[in-house]
C-alpha cells in the first residue's frame, strides 16, 4: 500500500526540533521504516540521525541521497491547519518536505530495488551547529561510505515542477559570529558615568557592514547579517552589556579570511572608542556547496531530455548548507526544488506547496534508478 506522504509531511511539520535534539523526528522515521518490507533494508542510527541502506540486486557501488532533519527557532505564523506543536520551533526551511521525499524514495526502492546499494542519510543539525562533518567521520557512515551523493533543497521562488542547479559552486561558505560587548550600565540621566552598549552596538553593526561595502571586491559576493541583537533591560537604564549574533557568507575563502580579520579589528576599535570589552567568538562554519561538474551536467542533461520538469541553470546563492562537506569528499550534487511560495526560507509564514513532494519523488526515483542500474 502507498504511504500517505502528505500526511507524513504534515506529521513531520508538527514536530520541528533543534539540531541534535531531533528525538521525535528520529522516532517517527524509524517507525515508518519498520512498516516497510525488511528483506532489503538495513538501518543504523547515529546520534539523532538515521542511515538506511537498501541492498542492491547486483551492487557495484553505493549511491547516497541525503536529507536534513532539524527545525528553526521561530514561532510559526502560517495559516496551516497542522502548525508546529513544539512552541518556538518551526520547519521554516523545508526539512519536513525534504524528509518526506526521502521516505517516499525509500518506499519506492524497497519495492523496486536497483542494481547498486542505495544509502539514505537523515542528517541532524543542518541549521547548526552542523551534523554533516561529524556524520562523515562516524563509523556508521564510513561502514557504508557511498560513491556518489545527491540532495535537494526547496526553493520558494520557483514554481512546482521546476528544478534549478549549476555545476560548481551552488551555495556559499558560511561562518557564524557572536560578539559580546561589556561596558558599564547606569542611570539614563547620567551617560557620562556609564559606558553605553546600545550606542556601541549600533556603531558596531554599521561598521561591520562597511566591510562588505568598502573592503570586499564588489565582484566577489559576500554578506554579513546580524540576525540577533540583544542589549539592555529598561528604557531608562543605560545598557551595560550587548550580545550580537550573525552569519558571514562568501563565495571565496579569501574573502572569508579577510572579513574575519576585519571583524576582529572593528571589535578592537569599538573597545577603544566606547571603553568596553569586546569578545568575539566564532561559531560553526560550513564550506561551500560545490557541485561535481560532470555529475551535475549529467543530471541536468538527463532532466532536460527524460522528464517534463523545467530545468533552470541558476546562479549561485549565499545560502549555506553543510551538505558541502559531503561534496568535498564524495562526487555528487545538490539542486533546488521549486515549491512556489511568496515567503522566503526562514520566514514564519512560509507554506511550501506539497505538490512538490511527488515531483521530487518522481524525478529522483527515476534518476537514482538511472544512475544505480548496470548499463
Ligand atoms: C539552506 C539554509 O537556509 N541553510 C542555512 C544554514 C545555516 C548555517 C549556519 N548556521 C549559519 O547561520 O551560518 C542558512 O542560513 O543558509
Amino acid at each position: 500500500m502507498k504511504p500517505d506522504l502528505i500526511q507524513i509531511r504534515r506529521d513531520l511539520h508538527q514536530i520541528p526540533e533543534p539540531g541534535f535534539e531531533e528525538f521525535q523526528t528520529q522516532k517517527y522515521i524509524l517507525s515508518f521504516l519498520e512498516s516497510l518490507p525488511q528483506d532489503r533494508l538495513e538501518l543504523q542510527t547515529w546520534r539523532t540521525g538515521v542511515l538506511v541502506r537498501i541492498t542492491g540486486k547486483n551492487p557495484r557501488q553505493t549511491i547516497a541521497y541525503r536529507t536534513d532533519m532539524d527545525g528553526l527557532p521561530l514561532t510559526e505564523q502560517t495559516t496551516l491547519p497542522f502548525p508546529s506543536r513544539n512552541p518556538g520551533y518551526m520547519h521554516a526551511c523545508g526539512h519536513d518536505l525534504h524528509m518526506t521525499i526521502a521516505l517516499g524514495l525509500i518506499h519506492h526502492f524497497v519495492h523496486h530495488p536497483v542494481d547498486d546499494h542505495l544509502l539514505f542519510l537523515f542528517q541532524p543539525a543542518e541549521e547548526g551547529p552542523g551534523g554533516a562533518e561529524p556524520l562523515l567521520q562516524s563509523d556508521e557512515f564510513q561502514r557504508w561510505k557511498p560513491d556518489q551523493i545527491y540532495a535537494l533543497h526547496i526553493a520558494p521562488e520557483h514554481p512546482v515542477g521546476t528544478v534549478a542547479t549549476r555545476p560548481g559552486i551552488l551555495f556559499a561558505n558560511t561562518q557564524e559570529i557572536f560578539i559580546q560587548l561589556q561596558g558599564k550600565s547606569g542611570h539614563a540621566a547620567y551617560p557620562h558615568l556609564a559606558h553605553d552598549m546600545v550606542v556601541a552596538t549600533s556603531q558596531l553593526v554599521g561598521q561591520l557592514q562597511t566591510i562588505i561595502a568598502r573592503n570586499i571586491n564588489p565582484l566577489d559576493s559576500a554578506i554579513i547579517t546580524i540576525g540577533k541583537l540583544h542589549a539592555g533591560t529598561k528604557e531608562n537604564i543605560i545598557a551595560g552589556e550587548a550580545l550580537l549574533e550573525g552569519t558571514i557568507r562568501t563565495l571565496s575563502t579569501e574573502s572569508m579570511e579577510l572579513i574575519k580579520k576585519r571583524c576582529q579589528s572593528i571589535v578592537q576599535g569599538i573597545e577603544e572608542s566606547f571603553q568596553c570589552k569586546g569578545t568575539l567568538t566564532w561559531g560553526s562554519n560550513y564550506c561551500q556547496v560545490y557541485n561535481h561538474h560532470r555529475l551535475t551536467q549529467e543530471f541536468m542533461d538527463w532532466t532536460r531530455s527524460e522528464t517534463n520538469f523545467q530545468l533552470i541553470e541558476c546562479q549561485e546563492a549565499l545560502t549555506g548548507e553543510d551538505f558541502g562537506y559531503f561534496l568535498e569528499q564524495i562526487p555528487g550534487m545538490m539542486f533546488w526544488l521549486g515549491v512556489d511560495t511568496p515567503y522566503g526560507l526562514h520566514h514564519p509564514q512560509i507554506e511550501p506547496s506539497e505538490d512538490a513532494i511527488s515531483v521530487a519523488i518522481e524525478l529522483m526515483s527515476r534518476y537514482l534508478t538511472h544512475v544505480a542500474s548496470s548499463k
